[in-house]
């Protein structure tokens, strides 16, 4: 745990381990976050917490050193609906990120083209209470049926108590859904256990409900590796839609400041989940490149 003496939070590893496994050429980590740097670009007024800067030069850094070639940077709750450091650091991967923005329901179709043009290709809706005050889900539709023309997806965040509650509002959203960290199962009941068990109706539901198998460390408690109980949970995911599956990291690990993850275990989870090779490319190379460079989709699936 680290707070500095103006309540600012550090919430990743010192030194993260560079991982046994070689993630594949080509892979994406599908599920990271910038921090500013404040000086440059402020916080929200409505953060629910006050983070240190961590900015595109370490998660690029950070990228290197584990043996991914691309980012998916997904705007933190923290910087509100002003994606300035998000696209910041898009701007600053030669091509090597792109991003999911946070809008104000009352954007203009101009400033959607031009996070387009910045490199966004998704929104994300937050459900978590203790990081948003308000999910306004009629807005939330609006916006979904506004970014159809633009080819992006929405991602969703929720706990697995409301799911069912959600799911008339995730039946009418028009394109491709992307849930984070599988809507928070309780990775404790086991892959049948209830949580995974709506999950996959979810995703049975329809054939772009996408889902990223991420996060056993917000996921499993008591906090660290090995992670088996996450492991035993999602390996069948990701063995049951190996098309609909993505891989993230999630440095710098929002609100985690209590059990900050090393990048380089959560790395080593990976082929535990995605036991063969085939299953490897599609979770990182394939299934990201789909959703985020989708232009390219000629290489060989
Ligand atoms: O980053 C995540 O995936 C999870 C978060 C933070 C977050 O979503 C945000 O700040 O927008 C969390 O559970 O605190």
């Amino acid at each position: 745990m680290s707070t500095d003496a103006a309540g600012r939070i550090t919430s990743w590893h010192p030194n993260p381990a560079v991982p046994r496994f070689v993630p594949p050429p080509g892979a994406v980590d599908a599920h990271c976050h910038v921090f500013g740097p404040m000086a440059d670009f402020p916080f929200s007024a409505q953060a629910k917490y006050l983070p240190a800067d961590a900015g595109p030069d370490m998660l690029f850094a950070l990228r290197d050193r584990l043996g991914f070639a691309r980012n998916v940077i997904v705007q933190a709750s923290c910087h509100g609906t002003d994606n300035a450091a998000t696209l910041n650091a898009i701007a600053r991967s030669a091509g090597a990120a792109r991003g999911v923005a946070v809008v104000d329901p009352a954007i203009t179709d101009g400033e959607l083209e031009a996070l387009h043009d910045g490199g966004i290709r998704g929104v994300r809706f937050n459900f978590l209470k203790r990081l948003v005050d308000n999910a306004p889900k009629d807005r939330f539709l609006d916006i979904a049926r506004r970014i159809q023309s633009l080819g992006w997806h929405v991602v969703i965040y929720f706990e697995a108590d409301i799911l069912e509650e959600l799911r008339p509002f995730l039946d009418a959203i028009p394109t491709p859904i992307v849930v984070d960290h599988m809507g928070r199962p309780d990775v404790a009941q086991g892959p049948g256990g209830a949580d995974m068990t709506a999950f996959r109706a979810l995703l049975d539901s329809r054939d772009d409900v996408w889902t990223k198998v991420t996060c056993p460390d917000r996921l499993e408690e008591p906090a660290g590796p090995p992670w088996d109980r996450f492991v035993t949970a999602v390996r069948p995911l990701v063995e049951d839609y190996p098309d609909r599956v993505l891989w993230g990291t999630d440095w710098p690990h929002p609100n985690m400041q209590d059990a900050v993850p090393d990048d380089g275990a959560l790395v080593d989870i990976i082929p535990r989940i995605a036991v063969t090779p085939e299953l490897q490319r599609k979770l990182l190379v394939t299934n990201p490149a789909t959703l985020y460079w989708p232009e390219e989709r000629s290489f060989s699936l």
